[in-house]
């Protein structure tokens, strides 16, 4: 390691002193501005990391469904999933070390992760949209080529597709081709196998309104639709010509305010979707007869593909168990539908994709998806390999159609990370196989009416939680205070946890009414202000 060329080089990239930033959920999130050491130093541990793995690293420069204003930046894995925690750990000592300690605390790392400094490195950049995301990738390369690791600049893709490309590369072309066009291909043909007998039937022509966040998604999926158009017809809203990213529209705005997008044009009971700033999130909606808006959150598509799942390995005749994993956001009734009617184990895990992720990975399929539409599903290597066999070894006709199906979602769904493009793909099959309109969807169960609300307190880690965040620990006396105020509701449930994107804690509140769900929303605001540190106005 060159420690001079490397505090030269830092010197360029200085850490504002003082600033402390914390390796969150999603990796690295703020102002824009004050991230461009921090992009710097990511270079630089990108390449540690893909020392010691062997394997090329991703690293991909996006804030998500986070205003236009910000920033962030993430490393991927080996298989494409996202950092180690200890790795996050190293990540966060780098970021926040002052510049004079950098390169001693680099040099920490090397030695308490056993990277040998011999060993090449290989790391592929993607970024997003964002006004700033070109000249932060820069200083992302800049640390890379200070320690000498090679590198490929994807340039603006999409989160799903870095990592995707993170996952072609290390197992040698054998997931796909590490290119948009083995992207494109990949998906476009397993969809196109899919769908291609629902073609000849004089189905109506599928067609699904997208609002596109003003992202990346939508500069991704022009790429892709000609791929596509025989099978589906999509048009783009929110395509980033005129309006702001994530700015009144996006999965994240749709979810969260549970109303439609702006700059997206909605007749009554017509497909709509919303994909987030980096393409890695999908909600679907619509507008009723009566003009009422319809959200169909990730609990609803986690439901539709394991129905649909299930259904499949039944016909073929294969016992290949299938669990659901959702975090404590997961409306009551999906969990009750899915537990009570469709007879699937559920699982609850902490937020955060990289949670559910490692839990999903214990089932022979394991479908996961945060409420907030960020999800996807998994084949073990097992069950991917039998599924495969079966389309070759099985004559009954209709077993087969179905092994082949099957096979087919293996090959559409993203396996290294959630993916709007690929979800939709999915769920587009689905529906068109199963003739299913957005309606009767929507119509497998009702969610409870929910609230979700944010309070400012001096210091959010003074909430420690347990139970899947689901019981608060301290501070003493706030699980309590929430116990009888759901006491007061009907089919009510109530929790909080501190933020890991933002400077907030997360209350989250069901019940039988909105007015309800309203209601025990506020009053636990309420008591987290008053027994958490809260700051500026009460709730
Ligand atoms: C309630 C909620 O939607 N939380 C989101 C949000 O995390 P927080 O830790 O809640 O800020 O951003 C994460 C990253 O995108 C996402 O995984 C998660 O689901
Ligand atoms: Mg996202």
């Amino acid at each position: 390691m060159d420690l001079d060329a490397i505090t030269e080089y830092s010197a360029l990239h200085p850490k504002p002193s003082g600033l402390i930033l914390q390796y969150g959920t999603a990796g690295f999130r703020t102002k824009a501005e004050h991230l461009d050491h921090v992009m710097f130093r990511m270079g630089l541990l990108a390449v540690l990391r893909s020392k010691q793995t062997k394997s090329t690293i991703g690293v991909m420069v996006t804030a998500s469904h986070n205003p236009e204003e910000d920033n962030g930046v993430k490393l991927v894995d080996p298989l494409g999933e996202m950092l180690a925690p200890s790795w996050e750990e190293h990540a966060t000592c780098l970021a926040n070390a002052e510049e004079q300690d950098m390169p001693r605390v680099l040099m920490d790392i090397s030695v308490k992760a056993a990277v040998n400094l011999q060993q090449d490195a290989f790391i592929v950049i993607g970024r997003d949209t964002r006004p700033t995301s070109e000249k932060l990738s820069q200083s992302v390369i800049d640390g890379v080529t200070v320690l000498e690791g090679q590198f490929h600049d994807y340039g603006l893709v999409t989160t799903p597709q870095l990592h995707y490309m993170v996952y072609c590369r290390n197992t040698s072309g054998q997931y796909g081709e590490a290119t948009l066009e083995g992207y494109y291909q990949k998906l476009s043909k397993a969809f196109m196998e899919l769908t291609k007998q629902t073609l000849c039937s004089e189905d109506e022509y599928r067609s699904l309104k997208v609002d596109c966040a003003n992202g990346i998604g939508a500069l991704k999926l022009k790429e892709m639709e000609h791929y596509v158009s025989q099978g589906l017809s999509v048009q783009l809203f929110n395509d980033g010509t005129k309006g702001k990213l994530n700015h009144l529209c996006g999965a994240d705005f749709v979810k969260s305010h549970q109303k439609p997008p702006q700059g997206m044009e909605m007749k009554s009971n017509e497909k709509c979707c919303s994909f987030d700033g980096d393409a890695d999130r999908i909600v679907y909606h619509y507008l009723d007869v009566d003009g009422h808006f319809h959200l169909i959150d990730g609990d609803k598509i986690a439901t539709l593909i394991s129905s649909f799942l299930k259904e499949l390995l039944l016909e073929i005749g294969e016992s290949l168990n299938i669990g659901v994993v959702q975090t404590a956001y997961a409306n009551g009734s999906s969990t009750r539908y899915l537990e009570e009617v469709m007879k699937v184990p559920v699982y609850c895990t902490k937020t955060g994709v990289k949670h559910l992720h490692h839990k999903a990975q214990e089932f022979d399929i394991g479908v996961y998806f945060e409420a907030n539409g960020h999800g996807t599903v998994l084949f073990s290597k097992a069950a991917e390999t039998k599924i495969r066999q079966l389309t070759k070894e099985l004559e009954d006709e209709k077993r087969k159609a179905a092994a082949k199906m099957l096979e087919n979602v293996i090959d559409l769904f993203n396996q290294a990370a959630g993916d709007a493009i690929s979800d939709m793909l999915v769920i587009e099959a689905i529906l068109t196989l199963k003739d299913l309109t957005i309606q009767q969807w929507d119509a497998l169960y009702m969610d409870l009416p929910n609230r979700q609300l944010k309070v400012k307190v001096a210091d959010r880690q003074v909430i420690s939680t347990t139970d899947a965040e689901r019981q608060v620990v301290t501070p003493p006396g706030l699980q309590e205070a929430i116990n009888d105020l759901v006491k007061k509701y009907k089919l009510s449930r109530a929790f909080v946890r501190p933020s890991g994107t933002e400077d907030v804690v997360r209350v989250y509140a069901e019940a039988d009414s909105q007015e309800n769900a309203d209601s025990l929303a506020r009053a636990v605001s309420l008591a987290v202000f008053q027994l958490a540190g809260g700051v500026g106005e009460t709730p």
